[in-house]
């Protein structure tokens, strides 16, 4: 029996991608799909691409029928997902894509998000959905968080090292190009093809970025004391894709084989051989993720980069990933396809 899904959040490029996903997986099939200003709507008139299959239209969430869903994603902006999720029935298993259950700390999400957490009960029940650090728990797990994109892909970078104690904690950069999508499909001036395309810029700059909270949280737990890298993302005029770069001193062989061990039983990730890097192009569209590791003129320094897709590693795919595990299916299932390339 395919397991029955909801997608609250559907008409977003995240929910359009979790469709892309699930239409390809063996052992789900799309229940329901809602959202806010669409609802109503065919998904063919939203999203053109996925007209080849029978989906049904777009409804208000509070219109689906729960009963007959074994899982619910919920692709929504963060703020509107914890209101949501709080009122959803007890039992439903639920994996949020969403910011609003990645802290656990409820003056954390305050310092970082603004406002007091409306569930802080669920913010504690839920699992930091980084699957590969966290499997045994959000196999059990009711309410999963998906992690922030961004801090997906540093994570990955540097989880193993942390831990390994083969780099130095005190002066970590991390420098990340992230493409558009990642600002999600609603409307804003900055993303207008004239004010994007052709040009770059920084945001966040000077450890402004929400998803510093996520770093401070994971590293600092691993470590077990506080660690606090430096952050800056840019944004690049590209579809899909995030490319870290990462500055760290140690030695740079150390650093590549602990990633070597850590990774090798992975199925999602690459470590490349010593010396190569890795780029968005060569997982476009997958849910894989390449790291490398080289050495640098300036010895005791190792650069890390990590190349991953925003809408599926970093968000959709991670999603049905734990999912997967969630629902008692195979990790891997209906998530193995190529990366699109060129
Ligand atoms: N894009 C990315 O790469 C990543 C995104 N995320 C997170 O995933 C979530 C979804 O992102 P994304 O798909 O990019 O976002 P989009 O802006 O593309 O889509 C947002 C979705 O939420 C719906 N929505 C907005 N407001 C409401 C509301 N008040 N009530 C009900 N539904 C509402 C929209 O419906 P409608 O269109 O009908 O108005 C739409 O379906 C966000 O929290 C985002 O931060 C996480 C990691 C990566
Ligand atoms: C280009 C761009 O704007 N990217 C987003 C990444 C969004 C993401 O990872 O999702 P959450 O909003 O769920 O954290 C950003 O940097 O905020």
């Amino acid at each position: 029996m395919t397991k029955k899904i909801a997608i609250i959040g559907a008409s977003g490029y995240t929910g359009a991608e979790l469709i892309r996903l699930i239409a390809s997986h063996p052992g789900m099939e799309v229940a329901a799909l809602a959202a806010n200003s669409k609802a109503g709507q065919s998904m063919a008139s939203v999203f053109p691409f996925l007209r080849h299959l029978d989906l049904p239209d777009l409804v208000i969430w509070e219109q689906i029928d729960f009963a007959r869903i074994d899982l619910c994603f919920c692709a929504l902006p963060h703020k509107t997902s914890q209101e949501v999720i709080s009122q959803l029935p007890a039992e439903m298993k639920i994996v949020d894509l969403s910011a609003d259950f990645r802290l656990r700390d409820p003056a954390d999400y305050k310092n970082w998000y603004g406002n007091d957490h409306a569930a802080v009960e669920m913010q504690q029940e839920a699992v930091y959905g980084l699957t590969e650090f966290y499997r045994d728990r959000i196999a059990g797990a009711r309410l999963v968080a998906g992690t922030g994109c961004n801090a997906a892909t540093g994570q990955y970078s540097l989880r193993p090292l942390i831990q390994a104690g083969v780099i130095g904690l005190d002066d970590i950069i991390l420098d990340m190009k992230c493409a558009v999508s990642g600002a999600g499909r609603s409307l804003k001036e900055n993303l207008l093809h004239a004010e994007l395309s052709e040009g770059y810029n920084a945001y966040a700059v000077g450890g402004q970025h929400r998803h510093l909270g996520e770093f401070d949280q994971e590293f600092s737990a691993l470590a077990g004391r506080p660690v606090r890298v430096q952050f800056t993302p840019h944004l690049i005029p590209a579809n899909r894709g995030i490319l870290s770069t990462g500055y760290v001193s140690g030695d740079a062989k150390a650093v590549h084989e602990t990633m070597l061990r850590a990774y090798a039983d992975e199925p999602f990730i690459e470590v490349l051989p010593f010396g190569e890097t890795p780029s968005t192009h060569h997982v476009r569209g997958s849910n894989f993720v390449h790291l490398g590791v080289t050495g640098d003129r300036i010895e005791g320094r190792a650069i890390v980069v990590a190349a991953l897709d925003n809408l599926c590693k970093g968000s959709s795919g991670q999603a049905v990933q734990n999912a997967n595990l969630m629902l008692g299916l195979p990790e891997t299932q209906g998530l193995m396809a190529a990366p699109l390339f060129p």
